[in-house]
Order: C-alpha cells, then structure tokens, then sequence
C-alpha cells in the first residue's frame, strides 16, 4: 500500500504508527483511515510484534478527528460509497481493528487529540500523553458525534457524568487533568513522550503474549456490546450529515466564525 498519510515502523517488536498530516494537525481523511487500517493489520499479521505505538506527527497534534477541508469530497469524508459506507469513513473498522488486534496499543499523544482523533486514543490501551497534549470531544460544536464507543466506551472510563460533560461542552482538557480522572496514565514531558511510549512497549515485550492477548480479549468482552450501538451510530451519522444544522458545524469552523445553531431550536 501507499503510505501517503501514515508512517509505518517495526523495529525489535515494537510496531509505530505515525498519522502523518501535520498541515491538518493530523486530521484524518478515507486513506489515512484506510492506510491505518492496512498498518495494524500488517502489525497483528506479524508474529514478531508484541506491543504497537500510535502517534501524531510533528509537536501541535495527536490527531484532531475529520479533516473540515475534505469533508463532503470524493476521497474525503461524508462521501457515500464504497467500504467507508455511509460516512466515507472505514472508522468503525478502524475502531475495531485497534480493539480486536490482540496486542496493546499504546496511545503516545503528542498534541491534541480532539473529536475523532480523541476518540482513537480513548479506545487504545493505554494512553501515554505529553504534558502539553489538550484533550477533548468537538463533534457538537461542528455537526458531528460518536455515539458508539467514541461516547459509551468513554463513560466506562472516567463515568457518567464527566462523559456527558466532555461531550455536551466541548471543552479542552489538559494531560494531568485527563490523568486524574482516568483517561491518560501517564504525563511525561514533551521531549520524553516517544522514549517513554518505547520503554512500555518494551516492557509488554518481557511479559508472555499469550497472556496478553488474552487479557485484551478479557477487557474488551465487558464493553463488546458497544459495537452495535456503533453500528446503530454511524447510521445516525450518516443520515444527519448534509443536514442544514450538520452543514451549519462544518461551514462555521472552516469560515472561521462562530458557529450558530439557534436556527435549528424550536
Ligand atoms: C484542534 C484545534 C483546537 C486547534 O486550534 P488552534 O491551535 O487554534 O489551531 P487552528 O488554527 O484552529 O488549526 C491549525 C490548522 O489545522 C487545521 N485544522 C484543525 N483541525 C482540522 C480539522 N479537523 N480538519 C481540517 N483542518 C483542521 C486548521 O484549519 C488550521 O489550518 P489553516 O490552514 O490555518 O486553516 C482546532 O483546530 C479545532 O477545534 N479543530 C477542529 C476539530 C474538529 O472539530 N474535528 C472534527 C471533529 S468531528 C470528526 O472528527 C468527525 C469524524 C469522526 O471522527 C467521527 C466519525 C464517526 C463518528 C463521529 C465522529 C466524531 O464526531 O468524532
């Protein structure tokens, strides 16, 4: 495959995939989810990998959801059709592919991780974050929402109550913030992030993978049921997109205004 929006490297065991976009802060478009897809498959494939590392390129940003620019393009988002279905997007199996290969991923969040790019770190394993990383859920600010795993999974982890807040106010979150309440477990300075995502996966390496893999499929049991509702919410997705109000999310933030959603009230 052409890796034009990833970096793929395996070294001693160790498998790292890098989103590789950092004009669009990392912002994802159909290849790059369909090229990470293709990596942590070659990663699960590969007998001598036993930990993978996922991570943003450059210092601003982990992976900060949908690329606005794209969205509504053929190739980009929001494009009916072909595997990506009815959002354009393969993210379901994207989701699935980082929950169901049986090696931890270990989330190394260089920046923001924001909206979908939030997500992707919250169904990781383990989440390592710089700590000038920031935090947080868009998608109602700009006509969009996870309500799969991006919204249910992330309430098994920090509660009820600060899921419905990450959601419905859209705020940011700094890297201790998110440790303290359950979502990073570990802060490191920004120069030692990728070292520190590298010495746990090496000592993942020391540990039987059978009783890994195990453990994973363990963990992942108890919040399986979550993949319907996925299924449920990317349908809902794909219908409220190209929606005036949806429309309205997308338009203010690429027009760089404030967004107004009044009109849809009432
Ligand atoms: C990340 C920000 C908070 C950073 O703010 P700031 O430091 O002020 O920098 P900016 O000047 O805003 O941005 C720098 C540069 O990057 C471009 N950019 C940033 N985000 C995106 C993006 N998502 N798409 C395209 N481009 C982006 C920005 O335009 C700037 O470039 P210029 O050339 O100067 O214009 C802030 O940028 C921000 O809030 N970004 C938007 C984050 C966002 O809303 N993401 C989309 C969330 S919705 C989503 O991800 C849908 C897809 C998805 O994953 C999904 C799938 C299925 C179900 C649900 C979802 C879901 O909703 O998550």
């Amino acid at each position: 495959m052409d890796l034009t929006d990833i970096l793929y490297e395996k070294n001693d065991g160790i498998a790292k995939i890098t989103i590789n976009r950092p004009a669009v802060y990392n912002a994802f478009r159909a290849q790059t989810i369909q090229q990470l897809i293709w990596a942590f498959r070659d990663a699960w494939d590969d007998l001598r990998i036993g930990a993978v590392i996922l991570t943003g390129a450059g210092e601003k940003a982990f992976c900060v959801g949908g690329d606005q620019k794209e969205k509504g393009n053929e190739g980009g988002y929001d494009y009916s059709g072909g595997l990506g279905g009815g959002i354009g997007l393969e993210i379901e199996s994207l989701h699935q592919v980082i929950r169901n290969i049986p090696k931890p991923v270990i989330a190394a969040v260089n920046g923001f991780a924001i909206g979908g790019g939030h997500v992707l770190h919250v169904i990781c394993d383990l989440t390592i974050a710089a700590d000038t990383a920031k935090f947080g859920q868009s998608g109602p600010k700009v006509g969009s929402y996870d309500a799969g795993f991006g919204s249910a999974y992330l309430a098994r982890i920090v509660g009820e109550k600060k899921a419905r807040e990450i959601w419905y106010l859209c705020e940011q979150y700094t890297a201790e913030e998110c440790r303290e309440m359950g979502l990073v477990n570990k802060v490191v300075p920004a120069n030692e992030l990728q070292q520190a995502a590298q010495e746990w996966a090496e000592k993942i390496l020391q540990k039987s993978p059978t009783a890994i893999q195990m453990l994973k499929y363990s963990f992942n049991a108890d919040s399986a049921n979550i993949q319907g509702i996925s299924q449920l919410a990317m349908g809902s997705l794909a219908m409220f997109y190209n929606t005036p109000e949806s429309n309205e999310g997308k338009e203010a933030f690429l027009e760089k205004r404030p967004v107004n959603f009044n009109k849809f009230r009432g």
